[in-house]
Formats: structure tokens, sequence, C-alpha cells
């Protein structure tokens, strides 16, 4: 049954109450533990007892369409288990997950494929390539699965090989391409059946520093075209604030905070999200978009009391800070097409930057 939100639309994917337990009888045991009631981290001592390796435990999240949803965690606190749990690449343990409302835990095996080959897109860190195909033929092949005509294929392999920069190269073999442009080819791959929902799990990891902001760069330049609804993997907190529209960030097995970059770097829940956000230069990686009043929000109308040049929502809090220094009443803030969309108190910004207390 689809379930809906009060505004009538499923979210793009809802996760309750999602738990993965490696290890034998695995359900039983959880049940058994779960008997015993008591927090996620209580029901993991008991399972771990039993010798059994709780990776996930308990989590709910919902990633609303078109949303880019980022799942940040150090390296075991189970961030590659939700993602496959999400497809079903991992039958979960227990718990719910809907795909646009559908309950995929209660699908049949030739639905679940059908979902994977025409709903999901997915690209991982090692790009998965097949070796002995051509940039084009790789990228085509998800088509081929799909039992799409030979021409079809082709012109829409073409199609995502020039959305992703790499035309001209359809005819070169994977060992001929840099890492960079390979996972270019893993990315369009992933995009020829237009997928509606799109995991990526940690696909920048293995690029050195320069490339991996080049491809970050590119990756948020096709999602502001494609509003694809993603889940999106990394242990990396620049690249999640640099991207996210959300940030769920997962400790042991659990989320320990859902939030905004801004919220998460202003607000953390605890110590470990705050340790995370320490080092961050905010200056640099938040933008004026992020702590702005809204108009209507307590942006009012959008700029009736203010002076000065008006500031871009891409701005980063540094270059806002060079602006406002010159007139410290509040500025108007404008979108890629103009449109007043906020307010920016200077006092917020110099707040945001750390430089005062909250
Ligand atoms: N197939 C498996 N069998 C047993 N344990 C597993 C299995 N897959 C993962 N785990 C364990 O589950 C926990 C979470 O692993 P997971 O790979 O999801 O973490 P991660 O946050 O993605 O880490 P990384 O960033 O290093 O990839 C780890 O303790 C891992 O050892």
């Amino acid at each position: 049954m689809a379930v809906t939100n009060a505004a009538g639309a499923a979210p793009a994917i809802a996760c309750e109450d999602l738990w993965m337990v490696f290890g034998e009888r695995a359900r039983r045991q959880l049940d058994s533990a779960r008997s015993g009631g008591g927090s996620p981290a209580r029901i993991a001592g008991r399972l771990h007892d039993q010798g059994l390796i709780p990776a996930v435990r308990g989590i709910s999240f919902d990633v609303k369409a078109g949303e880019l949803f980022v799942v940040m965690g150090l390296s075991g606190s189970g961030k590659s288990t939700v993602i496959r749990c999400l497809s079903r690449l991992l039958e979960p343990t227990a718990g719910a997950v809907r795909i646009a409302g559908e309950d995929i835990i209660a699908a049949p095996p030739r639905r679940m494929v059908a979902l994977r080959r025409r709903k999901m897109g997915m690209v991982f860190q090692h790009f998965g390539l097949f070796p002995h195909m051509t940039v084009a033929e790789n990228v085509a092949y998800p088509l081929k699965v799909q039992g799409q005509p030979a021409a079809a294929r082709a012109a829409r392999a073409l199609e995502v090989i020039e959305l992703v920069g790499l035309a001209g190269r359809e005819g070169a073999y994977p060992r001929e391409l840099s890492g960079g442009q390979r996972q270019r080819v893993g990315i369009a791959r992933s995009l020829a059946v237009d997928p509606e929902i799109w995991f990526l799990d940690e696909p920048f990891s293995a690029l050195d520093p320069l490339i991996r902001r080049q491809l970050q760069d590119e990756f948020l330049r096709l999602q502001s075209g494609l509003r694809k609804s993603i889940v999106f993997i990394t242990h990396d907190i620049a690249e999640a604030l640099k991207l996210a529209d959300r940030i769920a960030i997962m400790r042991d097995g659990e989320i320990v905070q859902i939030g905004t970059p801004a919220e998460i770097v202003l607000h953390p829940a605890d110590d470990y999200v705050a340790e995370f956000a320490r080092d961050i230069p905010r200056g640099k990686m938040m933008t004026v978009a992020s702590i702005m009043q809204p108009v209507g929000a307590g942006g009012e109308g959008g700029g009736e009391d203010c002076r000065g040049p008006a500031l871009a929502t891409a701005m980063s809090l540094d270059d806002a800070l060079a602006t406002c220094a010159a007139d410290l009443s509040p500025h108007r803030v404008t979108d890629g097409d103009g449109r007043v969309v906020g307010t920016m108190r200077p006092d917020d910004l110099v707040r945001a930057l750390g430089a005062v207390a909250p």
C-alpha cells in the first residue's frame, strides 16, 4: 500500500526502523533482543553478546523528491549497509523501506529486478566498468539489459556521455581513461536509464583532490538540471556540506542527527557531530543560502530595509562578509535568476562564521 504525507505525495524514499544484523538466525535473534526492550544501543549490545553484528540499528529517515540526501559517518558506521538495504541488494533484518510509497520489502523478486533496472541508478567507488567494452558500450549496457533496440540505446548513450563531458571519447576503453573519466562513465551509465532514485556510494573517494572537486562541481551542475532523488554516501564532511540538501550523520549503526549543512555546522546535536564540524572553514564552505532569512520567514518581503549591493545565494560567507563590511545594514539576497529570495543580516553572518558566541 502506498503511504503518503499530508501534502498527498509520498516521499521518494522512506525508511522506517530499519535493522540490518549480520550473523546466524539474525531475524530471530533480533526479535528476542528487542523483546527485552531498551534503546537500539542496548538491543545491539545483546546481539553483540550473541556473536552477531548489528550494522544498522533501527534507523528512520525520508528523502524528498528531488532532494540530495547525504549519509555521512566514519568507516564502519553502517553507511554502505544502509544504501544496500534501500535497494534490497541486502535483505534488511527488520523495518520498512518504501520507494515512492511502494513497500519494496514486500515486493516479489521480479518486481525488484524491474525497479532496479528502471527506477534506480547506482554508482560505486570502484567504477565496475566492463574492461572489454568501449565507453559507449558500457554506458548503453543497462539499456541493452532493458531490451531497447540498438539505435535507441546508442543515441541515449551518446546523450548521457555528452552530459558528463566525455563527448569524443565514446570509442575509448576503460584502460585508456583516467580515474576521473572512468567515474564519469560510471555516472553516465547509471543515468542512461533515467532513474528516479540515484544511489551513490563514495563515488569520488578514489580520486585525487583536484579531480574530486571538479567532479563534485559537475555533479552539482548535473543535479541542478536533473533534480533526482539522491542518497549519496561519503565519509568526508567537506563533501557532505558542499553537496547536501540534508545530511544524516551516522555513528555505530544509528543516525545521530539529520539536518541541513548549516544546522549541522551551527547546531551540532552532540560532541561527535561537533567534532566533524570543528575544522570546517565555514567562510569558504558555507553559502549565503544556508544562513539567509528566506522571504516571508523572518526575511519579510525581501529587502525593504536593505541597502548596499545584493548578495547572491551561492556566495561564500567570506565573500559576503567582504561585501557587508562596507555597510552593516541588512542586505538583499538574490538567486541565480536575480529574484530576491531572502535577507542577510550582518550579525547573523558574523555569528555563523563563529566570530561571536551563538
Ligand atoms: N557482509 C557482512 N557480514 C558481516 N559484517 C558486515 C558485512 N558487511 C558489513 N559488515 C559490518 O557492518 C558494519 C558496517 O559496515 P559498512 O560497510 O556499512 O560501514 P561503512 O560506514 O560503509 O564503512 P566504510 O566507510 O569503511 O565503507 C561494519 O562493522 C562491517 O564490518
